[in-house]
């Protein structure tokens, strides 16, 4: 098991902190004395996590914010809430996420659901949290992607699958996405000499509510098919699936631009995960960025750095 590093002092942010890798990584970091906003887009479920992470961790520092990734709006009074109260922040676990939605589905702001909610919801929290985090001595910013990310493509001419929808392909560019805005944002840092962190993790095929409440390799219902492969491909629980982001997050031996992964893959969490080859294109990278910046509105030449 990963033993993250004393953590007391630090202030830290997981989305999605109310089921599966988020409710992991934030009881762990709650566990080892963080204090943790747990950001989430239904309260009271987020206070049903606080209130488990308590029962485990009698004292821990532990909050409730609400957080759409869904809507730019929501990000905005997020990070203006955070903004407010002006406290440094040690911690950004970009976590949260949602997976091969079946229908094409837009959010608030005309955004493909799973784009908007797994890149540019995070791109706008993490650009808008920028002023908090370099206030901190050592930021960091851990980012989670996915293995799907392997196969995927930035199809830049039709980002938000208006011309063709795959609940799949549109997944794993989101995840995609991820990786090459973790990469990025590791780029400026070195740029502008910021002492940010920026890190991606994979947590492996984890048993969550992302793999019950409905994603299948299909899009659709569980058939047979997904049934059986679900029964056979190895899965591990959210205390392991977490590791890898809480590696990238916490611990000393992470690199900027390092990508962790499951142990069971053999590949980490104390080794780099390879990079899919798509995420070490530092245009396209650049790219995204611009692009994204473009569609939220949200740039790190407006935050006051
Ligand atoms: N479970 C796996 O096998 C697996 C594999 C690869 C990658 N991942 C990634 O791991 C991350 C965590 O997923 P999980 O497996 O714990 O699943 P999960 O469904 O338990 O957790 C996802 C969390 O994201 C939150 N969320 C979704 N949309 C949101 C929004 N618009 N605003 C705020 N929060 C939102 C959900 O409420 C939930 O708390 C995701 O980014 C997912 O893509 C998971």
């Amino acid at each position: 098991m990963y033993q993250v590093p004393d953590q007391r002092g630090k202030v830290a942010v997981v989305t999605g902190a109310n089921s599966g890798t988020g409710k992991e990584a934030a009881k762990r970091l709650a566990g080892a004395g963080a204090h943790v906003v747990l950001a989430v887009r239904t309260p009271a479920k987020g206070e049903q996590a606080r209130n488990e992470i308590l029962a485990a961790h009698p004292g821990a520092r532990v909050e409730v914010r609400r957080l759409d990734l869904a809507s730019l709006s929501s990000v905005r009074e997020f990070t203006d809430g955070l903004a407010t109260e002006g406290k440094p922040l040690d911690l950004l676990l970009n976590n949260a996420g949602v997976m091969n939605v079946p229908r094409r589905t837009e959010t608030d702001d005309g955004f493909e659901l799973q784009l908007g909610s797994n890149f540019l919801g995070p791109f706008a929290l993490t650009v808008q949290l920028l002023p908090l985090l370099l206030a901190a001595p050592a930021p960091r910013v851990a980012t989670m992607s996915s293995g799907t990310a392997n196969r995927a493509r930035i199809s830049f001419d039709d980002l938000q699958s208006t011309r063709a929808y795959s609940p799949t392909r549109a997944y794993a560019q989101s995840k995609l996405a991820d990786l090459l805005m973790m990469i990025h944002l590791a780029d400026l840092a070195a740029q502008h000499a910021w002492p940010l962190l920026s890190a991606g993790a994979h947590p492996g095929y984890t048993r969550t509510n992302l793999m019950t409440s409905g994603p299948t390799l299909n899009g659709g219902r569980p058939g047979r098919l997904e049934s059986l492969l679900y029964k056979i491909v190895p899965s591990q629980g959210p205390e392991q699936g977490a590791e890898p982001l809480l590696y990238a997050a916490t611990d000393p031996a992470a690199t900027p631009g390092g990508y962790y992964g499951p142990r069971w893959s053999m590949v980490g969490p104390t080794k780099a995960a390879p990079l899919p080859r798509s995420a070490r294109d530092k245009t396209a990278a650049a790219r995204l960025w611009t692009v994204a910046e473009r569609l939220t509105g949200v740039s790190i030449q407006t935050q006051r750095l």
